[in-house]
């Protein structure tokens, strides 16, 4: 059997290793050409597998992302092909809670706001929006909830879209769809843009094309620019140099990039392909994961907003990818560079805080 992988996919050879041959490339270059005698691909987010990457691939039984977003995938095609598949949700999600929990406390610092009391609209209630909904309930934020495909099934446990987008902080959470009853393709144009307020404070950590990043810039230039925090960008891997500088935090799609999240995400997909295989798991995901240096910290009293910032800091410094993020922009490939080369990060769960007998696990620590 013969597997080809994205090579920033990590432990694929200790997982497919002993029952396929393996091959890896850059997710970018994946051709017709080399899907000719493939069994199994295995793409990350920055392959589109469509109908014209599929023209030779005779052979292809299975693709697998190692992702939550699937708009890179034509999932009616593969269906249509009998190719089974796979992706990984919720494999990155505590990433995406740790990285918001970053930018909540940064933002915060920025603008002298206690988090405590303040609204966060959330977009989106799925596993990543939960995840972030947590932690903003135990700092003492109030939650806004906007999901129209939810709020369907349960009404009362959601607010409008216009109702979420009046908190003091609003973050993404949706897949990014361009059909469907709620598409969610500049969700946030023009017109939504407009309607906000200078003190308010936007995060999007779920995809690009779901801010409309003109709109935004033109917002930016005016009189009463937003407070934004950037992980995603309209056509990745290129971006709207001229909006960064209005942009307070600035990352290179990283927000799900703990080591915990990458080897769930490829671990799912060996699960799946062993399933549809009929093949035992050989392997458990702790086997893949190196021990976390785990540090202890103990405080006599619950820490204020500050310390609970450089509590988070010691395990995951979002100012460090923003400061990556800014040296290298406008160099050739930085985006997919930055992305390659991103340095192991750890989730906060690697960090046992506890203070005054309180654990912090709802914000993501170990208990
Ligand atoms: N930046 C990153 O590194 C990163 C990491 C993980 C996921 N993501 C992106 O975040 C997205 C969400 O991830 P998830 O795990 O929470 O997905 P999920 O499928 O668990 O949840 C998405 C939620 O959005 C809701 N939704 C769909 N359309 C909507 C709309 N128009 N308005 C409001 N709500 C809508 C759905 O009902 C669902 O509850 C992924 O699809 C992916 O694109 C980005
Ligand atoms: O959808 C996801 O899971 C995330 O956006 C994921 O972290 C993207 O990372 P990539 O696949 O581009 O490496």
């Amino acid at each position: 059997m013969k597997l080809l992988a994205d090579e920033n996919m990590p432990f694929v050879q200790e997982l497919f290793g002993d029952w396929a041959e393996v091959e890896t490339c850059p997710g970018r270059n994946i051709s017709p050409e080399q899907l000719q005698d493939v069994d199994v691909l295995l793409v990350r987010s920055i392959t589109r597998v469509d109908e014209t990457l599929l023209a030779k691939a005779g052979r292809l039984s299975f693709v697998g992302t190692a992702t939550i977003g699937c708009d890179h995938i034509d999932t009616a095609l593969l269906e249509r092909k009998g190719i089974g598949f796979a992706s990984a949700p919720g494999c990155n999600k505590v990433a995406v809670g740790d990285y918001l929990l970053a930018a909540l406390l940064r933002v915060a610092a920025h603008k002298g706001w206690q988090l405590e009391g303040r609204t966060l609209g959330i977009i989106g209630a799925g596993n990543t929006g939960s995840e972030v909904a947590g932690r903003a309930r135990s700092l003492g934020m109030r939650v806004l909830l906007c999901d129209p495909p939810r709020a369907e099934r349960d009404p009362a446990d959601f607010v409008s879209f216009e109702q979420a987008l009046s908190a003091d902080i609003v973050s993404f959470h949706v897949p990014l769809s361009r059909d469907g009853a709620h598409p969610s393709w500049h969700l946030l144009d023009s017109r939504a843009i407009e309607g906000l307020s200078s003190e308010q404070v936007l995060i999007n950590a779920c995809r690009g094309e779901v801010w409309d990043n003109q709109a935004l810039l033109q917002r930016q230039l005016g009189p009463a620019p937003l407070t934004l925090v950037m992980d995603v960008w309209e056509h990745e891997p290129e971006v709207l140099a001229a909006l960064v500088p209005h942009v307070l935090l600035a990352t290179p799609h990283i927000a799900g990039y703990s080591l915990e999240g990458k080897v769930r995400g490829t671990f799912a997909l060996y699960r799946a392909l062993c399933e549809q295989q009929g093949k035992a798991l050989a392997m458990s995901p702790e086997q893949l994961l190196p021990a976390a240096p785990v540090s202890r910290v103990t405080l006599a009293q619950r820490p204020d907003q500050v310390l609970l910032e450089r509590l988070v800091r010691l395990v995951y410094d979002i100012e460090q990818d923003d400061g990556a993020f800014r040296r290298a922009l406008g160099q050739p490939g930085f985006f997919d560079r930055l992305r390659k080369d991103y340095p192991q990060r750890r989730e906060l769960g690697s960090l046992q805080l506890s203070a005054a007998g309180t654990t912090f696990a709802s914000l993501g620590f170990k208990a």
